[in-house]
């Protein structure tokens, strides 16, 4: 499509200069009939041929102006599928990174923004050929008015990069407040956002951020805006003196009889195109070295590497896993950050083992199954599974191994089977799996009493969507961890929600559901820590007990208080 669109345009351009060469034949032929020297056939010949042209000028425009809007459409979508692509091969961390963030929000823009950059491209040297030829033209009658037209029209393109680069340099500079406000928009105007907004009645608090943050980008590019307005209109006076400086030149040779009537309007008529394609050109010179200097921002984010990779040769997972996975002094620092989340780790979690994490809230468990599915490295140290650190294992069979429900899961805007089926999405057709997987959570009790059942739509963003309760959720969310046959299982707080009887259930079914397999268990409620084969205690990112809960209970350490706390509540 691109080539057909250059080859068009190409045709285009020509066309200009041989439509005013036409124009110029018939006029000389008019100036001859009237003085009864001409002939009248050709006149009529030459008039057909200009209609012809502009008639082939104008659906050329159109074919090409078609082509443009194809072609945008493809590129925006395909820069779209780029950015997801190279997004989803990063990191966790690099996802938490403001600077990250500030490289994509930039990268994204580029799809939206600059889908017509191609075309202003192909439009620009179009116009370039165009101007080559109208010049060629003008040459064979005076190379020095070329000249003269082109030192008027020099400081304004100078002017013009100058100003691109001002303005680059602000826009880059706004990113971060460019998010904020995004994200302020957001906070006004969502679903997701709404009930607390309401309740709090922020939205005062919010227009005001955003009118701040606003009118902030307002100033300042009203400034630059005014300062490029000015120069451009100064050097716009100079290019269009340098034109009527040489059309006077033009007028004076004809008044003298030094060139035909015919090449007058022939001369004028070239220049006054030329004059109209400097000036499109100039415009466009704008968008387009703008849409360059903006390129770099969208190139930049693709240079951007995951740090998390496979050293040496790729190892599958073990079918079965033997010694299980060993942590050895395991510490982790996330990213900016002074503070150790996880410290001085030593622990081996056993093939078939229930393990509990207890700890207060911010010591390090969440950090630490993250570790457990390579989500990030350790910073020091290293976890080993069967002997092997995990670095050496294949990524994605890794990921595939390892079942893990975060507390902070997500609620799809989707189907109800489709919520589940998330949890191994290459099973997204098997109706039956998903079925299993809910019965093992409790949650096809659930899809029974809904309207659509299990292609009912959840969540209120689409139409004859059903909205769940936060248990509800919880159950379509742990039947994810069911739907790959993992050997590691992670269920990191999704349970919170769900009332007492509720989360005995679900957590007696995992045991037996996971029997033989490894699992990592995060919660609060001791009545479920209990049930785990052994409990690991965190303080500060650091293990500071481990043990069964009688051997806990029996040392009347840390566990035993928190667990006499929680029990004191109960009595
Ligand atoms: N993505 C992150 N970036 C930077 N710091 C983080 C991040 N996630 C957690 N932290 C910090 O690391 C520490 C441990 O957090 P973690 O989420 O592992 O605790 P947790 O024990 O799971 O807490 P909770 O019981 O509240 O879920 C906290 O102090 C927290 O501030």
């Amino acid at each position: 499509m691109t080539v057909a669109n250059a080859f068009l345009r190409l045709l285009r351009s020509a066309l200009p200069l041989a439509i005013l060469y036409i124009g110029k034949l018939i006029i000389d032929q008019v100036v001859l009939l009237n003085r009864s020297q001409g002939d009248h056939h050709h006149l009529w010949v030459l008039v057909a041929i200009e209609f012809g042209l502009a008639i082939a000028a104008d659906s050329l425009s159109r074919a090409i102006i078609l082509l443009d809007s194809l072609l945008g459409d493809l590129f925006s979508n395909h820069t779209s599928v780029k950015i997801m692509e190279h997004a989803a091969i990063l990191d966790l961390d690099q996802f938490e990174d403001a600077v990250f963030y500030d490289k994509l929000e930039r990268a994204r823009q580029q799809t939206i923004g600059r889908t017509i950059l191609l075309s202003q491209v192909l439009s620009q040297v179009q116009d370039l050929i165009t101007m080559g030829f109208l010049a060629a033209g003008l040459m064979a009658f005076n190379p020095w008015l070329i000249l003269l037209l082109l030192v008027a029209i020099i400081p304004a393109f100078l002017g013009e990069s100058y100003f691109n680069d001002q303005t680059y340099a602000l826009t880059r500079g706004q990113t971060p407040e460019r998010r904020e406000l995004d994200y302020v928009r957001y906070l006004g105007a969502s679903d997701e956002t709404a009930k607390e907004v309401k309740i709090f009645d922020l939205s005062g608090f919010i227009i005001d951020r955003f009118k701040q943050l606003s009118n902030q980008f307002y100033a300042d590019n009203k400034r630059i805006v005014i300062k490029r307005a000015s120069w451009g209109s100064f050097f716009a006076l100079l290019g269009s003196s340098g034109y009527y400086a040489a059309y006077v030149y033009i007028i004076i040779q004809t008044v003298n009889g030094s060139i035909s009537l015919g090449q007058l309007t022939f001369l004028a008529g070239s220049f006054r195109q030329l004059r109209a394609l400097l000036e499109g050109i100039l415009t466009r010179f704008t968008t387009v070295s703008q849409g360059a200097v903006y390129l770099r921002d969208f190139f930049e984010f693709f240079e951007i590497q995951p740090k998390i990779k496979v050293t040496g040769k790729p190892k599958p997972f073990p079918k079965v896993v033997l010694q299980g996975f060993k942590f050895e002094d395991v510490g982790f620092k996330y990213l900016h950050s002074e503070r150790w989340a996880n410290r001085h780790l030593n622990f081996t979690l056993h093939p078939g083992e229930k393990l509990a994490l207890v700890g207060e809230n911010g010591t390090g468990k969440t950090t630490l199954v993250k570790l457990l599915a390579r989500l990030y490295d350790p910073t020091e140290g290293r976890i080993l599974l069967d002997g092997t650190d995990l670095k050496e294992y294949d990524l994605n069979d890794l990921r595939m191994n390892i079942g893990i429900i975060f507390q902070d899961y997500l609620r799809y805007q989707m189907t109800f089977a489709q919520n589940i089926a998330v949890g191994n999405i290459q099973q997204k057709e098997n109706r039956e799996l998903i079925e299993i997987a809910a019965k093992q959570s409790l949650a096809d009790g659930l899809a029974k009493k809904l309207p659509g059942q299990y292609d009912q739509m959840l969540g209120k963003r689409f139409y004859e969507g059903v909205e769940l309760s936060g248990g509800e959720w919880q159950k379509v969310a742990i039947a994810r961890a069911y739907m790959r046959d993992a050997q590691l299982l992670i269920l990191d707080e999704p349970t919170s929600a769900l009332d007492a009887r509720a989360e005995y259930e679900v957590f007696q079914r995992f045991a037996e559901l996971t029997k033989g397999k490894s699992a990592v268990l995060i919660s609060h409620r001791f009545s479920t820590v209990r049930m785990a084969d052994r409990i690991l205690v965190l303080e500060k990112g650091e293990l500071v007990e481990i043990g069964s809960h009688e051997e806990l209970l029996l040392k009347g350490g840390r566990y035993a208080e928190l667990f006499n706390l929680q029990a004191m509540g109960y009595r």
